[in-house]
């Protein structure tokens, strides 16, 4: 069975929500990654969303794009990114799954096939496609499905219901569900209207619903643990990287402290 959906079984019998930070790949550097990896996975990450680096980022906020360009001043490459993934998926008793988050456009470039048969050899389990238009993305699910790696597709507040209904069935693994409109970064306050958005989403379809999208705080991960089958948490985490600028012990005893406090509410 993918660990994702084994996860989540496992989550459910629990009655409890996933945790799931995304962090850069190479962010500053891929040595950098291959020990944060296995630290925020101690710290309590269920599964994590790995963002590729990518130069004409989509929906990402400053924060992350800042850290993109970290990365690529370094000249990251797809390579390295999916060796790192492979290592720390090969640890001994890894448990968190892996789930990439890459532009369309970088998988087309290299190829669907050739973009999910790398990651599945590193060890990753699925991929978040934020920009795949739904009415395309028909071939990538059968491709993704026919080799049980799961396709993530995003549902934004601003998405209507017939379109929400054909990216739940185009999407495996879990649904990502965008709780604001507009660009990733931590936000003050989640909108009121995410309970319905998630309940309406419940009527469609039975995969797991992971919110992300402006959660920086751990009392919003409390509120999102009663509707929420999984938190993403992006900005807020990587900010702490950007924060702790060139000294690099501070930044990953930063980040392991944050992921545990968000982490925490969900039991
Ligand atoms: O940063 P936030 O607001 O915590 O949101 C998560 C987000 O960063 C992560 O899932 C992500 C980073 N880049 C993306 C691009 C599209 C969709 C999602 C993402």
């Amino acid at each position: 069975m993918n660990p994702i959906d084994s996860l989540f079984q496992r989550l459910r019998a629990q009655k409890r929500a996933a945790f799931m930070p995304f962090l850069t790949a190479g962010d500053p550097d891929i040595a950098f990654t291959r020990e944060l990896l296995p630290a925020v996975a101690d710290a309590g990450a269920d599964l994590m969303e790995i963002g590729f680096p990518f130069s004409d980022p989509i929906a990402d906020g400053p924060v992350i794009q800042a850290s993109y360009t970290r990365a690529l001043n370094h000249k990251l490459k797809i390579a390295d990114v999916f060796a790192a993934l492979r290592d720390t998926a090969a640890r001994p008793n890894w448990s968190a799954p892996l789930v990439s988050m890459a532009s369309y456009s970088l998988m087309f470039k290299m190829g669907p096939t050739a973009f999910i048969e790398a990651a599945q050899k590193s060890g990753v389990s699925g991929a978040v496609v934020p920009d795949v238009p739904v009415e395309e993305a028909e071939e990538l699910s059968k491709l993704a499905r026919d080799r049980d790696f799961k396709l993530i597709l995003l549902v934004t507040p601003t998405t209507s219901p017939e379109r929400a209904a054909k990216v739940v069935q185009a999407c495996s693994g879990f649904v990502y569900v965008v709780s604001v409109v507009g660009i990733t970064g931590a936000r003050e306050a989640l909108p009121s209207a995410l309970r319905e958005q998630l309940a309406r989403l419940r009527t469609m379809t039975d995969l797991p619903l992971c919110v992300g999208f402006g959660v920086s705080r751990p009392e919003q991960v409390r509120d999102l643990k009663e509707i929420a089958d999984g938190v993403i948490v992006g900005s807020a985490v990587v900010k702490k990287l950007e924060a702790a600028g060139a000294d690099r012990a501070k930044g990953l005893e930063d980040v392991k402290r944050f992921v545990a406090e968000l982490r925490a509410p969900l039991g």
